[in-house]
C-alpha cells in the first residue's frame, strides 16, 4: 500500500458495512458509551452554524480503547428551505459527511472514508436496536414519516430485522413517498396525511427535516415505540410536548440530547435512561408503555463502523 492514505468512497462502504456486523459494535459501543468508564470517549459534536445558507457544520471526534478505534466524522447539514416550498424539488442532497479514520497508536492518518453510507446505517441500526429493546410484544404495522435518505436505511433494516404485516408512510411531498414505495420490494402504503399513516402503528419512526412537530401524542396508540431520528437542534421539533411529557424517554447520549434535541429541551420531558445502560440492564427497557428513542447521532457509532470498514477493505489487499 502507497504512504497516501486511501479514500474509500461510497460503494466500498456498502459492500463492507452489512447491518450484520455492524449491530454488535454498535451495541458495545453504546455499552461502553453509557457506561462512561473511559472505554469511550467522545464529547458532544462541535457545530457551527452556517447562518446565511440554513446551514450546519459538524465536527464529530471519538475514540474506542475496546475497538482500537480513533476518528472525526464532519458533517454537514441543510435545511434546504427551498424544497419547503411544496413546488420545488431539490435533487442536492441535504447531508454530507467524511469520516478520518487514524492509527490511535501514532496519530497518523489510516483513511479517509465516505460517510453518507455510514450515517444512514449507524443510524438505522441504532433505531433498529432500541426497536428490538422497546417495541411492544406485537408489532404488526411500521409507520415511517419522511422518505428521504434515512427513511431508505431504515426500511432496509427493519424489513432485514423484523417481520412487520403492513408498512405506511407519509411524507411532505406526497410524489417523493410514490417513488419511495415503487422503489421498494416490499408493500408500502403510502398516506394522504400523518395521522393516517400513524394510526395502529405500532412502531413509528420520524426522519424529516421537519423543524415543527410532524408527529401528535394523540394519534398514537397507547404501548406503541417511536424512534425520533431529525430535528437534532435545540430549537426543531418532529414530536409535540404532549407526545415527550406521556412517553417513557430514551436517548443515545443524555448529555447530547439535552444540547441538541428541541423535542426534550423545549418539552422538559424528562429523560428516563440511555441506550446503553438498557443493553446492560442496569436500566429497564419499558416495552408495554408508549416509548420514545431520540436519537441525535454520536461519533462514537461513525468510529466503530469506520474501523469496521477499514479492517475489512484491507483484508481484502494484497501487500506489495
Ligand atoms: N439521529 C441521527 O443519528 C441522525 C439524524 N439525522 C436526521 O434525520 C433527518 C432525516 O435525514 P435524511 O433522511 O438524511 O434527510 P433527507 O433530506 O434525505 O430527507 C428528509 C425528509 O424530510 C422531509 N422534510 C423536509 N422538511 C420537512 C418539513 N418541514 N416537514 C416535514 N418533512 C420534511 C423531506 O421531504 C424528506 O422526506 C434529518 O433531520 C437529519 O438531520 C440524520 C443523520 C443522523
Ligand atoms: O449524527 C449525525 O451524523 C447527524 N445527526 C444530525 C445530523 C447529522
Amino acid at each position: 500500500m502507497s504512504d497516501r492514505p486511501p479514500f474509500l468512497e461510497a460503494e466500498v462502504v456498502k459492500k463492507f458495512l452489512t447491518y450484520t456486523a455492524l449491530i454488535p459494535l454498535l451495541k458495545t459501543a453504546l455499552i461502553n458509551f453509557s457506561a462512561g468508564t473511559g472505554a469511550v470517549v467522545q464529547p458532544v459534536r462541535t457545530i457551527v452554524p452556517v447562518a446565511n445558507y440554513g446551514g450546519f457544520l459538524g465536527v464529530m471526534p471519538a475514540y474506542s480503547a475496546t475497538d482500537d478505534a480513533l476518528a472525526t466524522k464532519v458533517v454537514t447539514f441543510y435545511e434546504n428551505k427551498r424544497a419547503a416550498d411544496e413546488n420545488e424539488i431539490s435533487a442536492f442532497p441535504s447531508h454530507h459527511s467524511t469520516v478520518l479514520l487514524f492509527e490511535p497508536r501514532n496519530g497518523s492518518l489510516k483513511a479517509i472514508i465516505d460517510g453518507n453510507v455510514i450515517t444512514d446505517r449507524r443510524t438505522a441500526a441504532v433505531s433498529a436496536i432500541a426497536t428490538k429493546l422497546l417495541k411492544p410484544a406485537s408489532a404488526d404495522v411500521l409507520c415511517i414519516l419522511g422518505s428521504g435518505a434515512q427513511a431508505h436505511s431504515h426500511f432496509e433494516v427493519f424489513m432485514e430485522l423484523f417481520s412487520f404485516k403492513e408498512v405506511k408512510m407519509w411524507s411532505r411531498r406526497r410524489e417523493s413517498a410514490e417513488l419511495f414505495a415503487s422503489t421498494m420490494k416490499a408493500n408500502v402504503q403510502v398516506c394522504a396525511t400523518a395521522r393516517e399513516a400513524v394510526a395502529d402503528a405500532d412502531v413509528i419512526i420520524t426522519v424529516t427535516m421537519a423543524t415543527e412537530p410532524i408527529l401528535l401524542g394523540e394519534w398514537v396508540k397507547p404501548g406503541a415505540h417511536v424512534n425520533a431520528v431529525g430535528a437534532c437542534r435545540p430549537d426543531w421539533r418532529e414530536l409535540d410536548d404532549s407526545l415527550m411529557q406521556h412517553c417513557v424517554l430514551y436517548v443515545d447520549s443524555r448529555e447530547a440530547a439535552l444540547k441538541e434535541s428541541g423535542d426534550i429541551i423545549l418539552s422538559g420531558a424528562e429523560i428516563f435512561a440511555e441506550l446503553g445502560q438498557v443493553l446492560k440492564e442496569t436500566k429497564p427497557a419499558l416495552a408495554e408503555k408508549t416509548t420514545v428513542f431520540k436519537s441525535v447521532g454520536l461519533a462514537i457509532e461513525d468510529t466503530v463502523s469506520a474501523k469496521l470498514v477499514f479492517d475489512l477493505w484491507s483484508a481484502t489487499k494484497t501487500p506489495e
